[in-house]
């Protein structure tokens, strides 16, 4: 469980954290959104003790990171992958990681072989690409068998295959009932990996939601096509949602959802061929939610720009 309360962080004039609050919970991925400079890093870095907070509070399972007496054990953090001495072989980085937080050795063997670096362990790190690099992170994050577990835009840089092994492992770290905390600015990224949602501008909060609640409220009805439209539209009508018939024949439902619309017409003995929801994107809705929150917004003829 994480807790972030009242959280701010100045440094000098900017306030990159301004009265935070919301909570992680566990047994799901939580994904943190926001677009470059919402502070996300910088409330992942006071969570994590390399920042101090300004006011406020970051808490991990109650206690303060600087509380923690074998941190590890309560928290893996994947920050920076190329934050690791070139020098040292992936089995000494780990073997010193867990010296240092009281973990035995056999743990390492195991976590190596978890992220699939069994094979180059003795290898330097020097030589390690950007995957491998981002899998050793993700060994030492996993190292302590923590219960709490915060990835800083992990899918930055990684080959499709990396990427698709980074969204896997949080999706069974989370149903192994841990606490999952993923940050990134890409909503197509936490589109496939988290279940719920805190989204962040400017250092405020602008929405804590499942992803299934954000997809709804910005949803702009469904589109129903049956053969018996006319009975249909009076059905739906008579249970209370608003009705539009359009030109092609079809109807756009407002104030009923899909499945509430196929009960309503089964129960009525209508067929219907087709009941689509029509919705603004995730994408969307959250350049909607973000709008007023963006330092740089592109300009038309910008491309490229995240
Ligand atoms: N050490 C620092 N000194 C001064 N300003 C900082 C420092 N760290 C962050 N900031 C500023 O605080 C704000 C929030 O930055 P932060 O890196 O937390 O955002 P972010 O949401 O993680 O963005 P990104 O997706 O670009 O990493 C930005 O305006 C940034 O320039």
């Amino acid at each position: 469980m994480i807790e972030v309360r009242e959280l701010t962080k100045r440094y000098g004039r900017t306030v990159a954290v301004d009265g935070l609050t919301f909570d992680v919970r566990p047994g799901r991925v939580t994904g943190f959104l926001g677009p470059n400079g919402a502070g996300k890093s910088t409330t992942m870095r006071v969570l994590l003790g390399l920042d101090r907070p300004t006011s406020g509070a970051a808490l991990i399972n109650g206690y303060r990171y600087a509380d923690l007496r074998r941190p590890l054990v309560h928290v893996g953090a994947l920050l920076d992958a190329g934050a690791v001495d070139g020098g040292r072989s992936a089995l000494n980085h780990l073997r010193w990681l867990a010296r240092t937080n009281g973990i035995g050795a056999r743990r390492v063997a195991s976590v190596l072989e978890q992220v699939g670096l069994a094979g180059v362990a003795r290898s330097r790190v020097r030589g390690f690409s950007l995957g491998m690099r981002q899998r050793l992170g993700v060994a030492a994050a996993l190292l302590g068998d923590p219960a709490v577990l915060l990835f800083d835009e992990p899918v930055n840089g990684l080959d499709p295959d990396g990427v698709r092994w980074i969204r896997e492992l949080m999706r069974s770290l989370a149903a192994e009932g841990r606490t999952v905390l993923l940050s990134s600015h890409l909503m197509s990224e936490m589109a496939l990996t988290a279940d719920h949602l805190v989204i962040i501008g400017r250092g405020r909060l602008i929405a804590d939601t499942t992803l299934h609640d954000l997809a709804a409220r910005f949803q702009q009805g469904v589109v129903v096509r049956s053969p018996r439209s006319d009975e249909l539209a009076t059905v739906l009508d008579a249970g209370g949602a608003t009705v539009t018939r359009e030109a092609d024949g079809s109807l756009t439902v407002t104030g009923k959802d899909a499945s509430e619309i196929g009960d309503l017409a089964a129960r009525n003995g209508l067929p219907i061929h087709e009941a689509t929801p029509r919705g603004a994107s995730l994408e969307d809705a959250y350049m909607e939610l973000t709008s007023t929150s963006v330092d740089y917004a592109a300009g038309p003829g910008a491309q490229g720009v995240t």
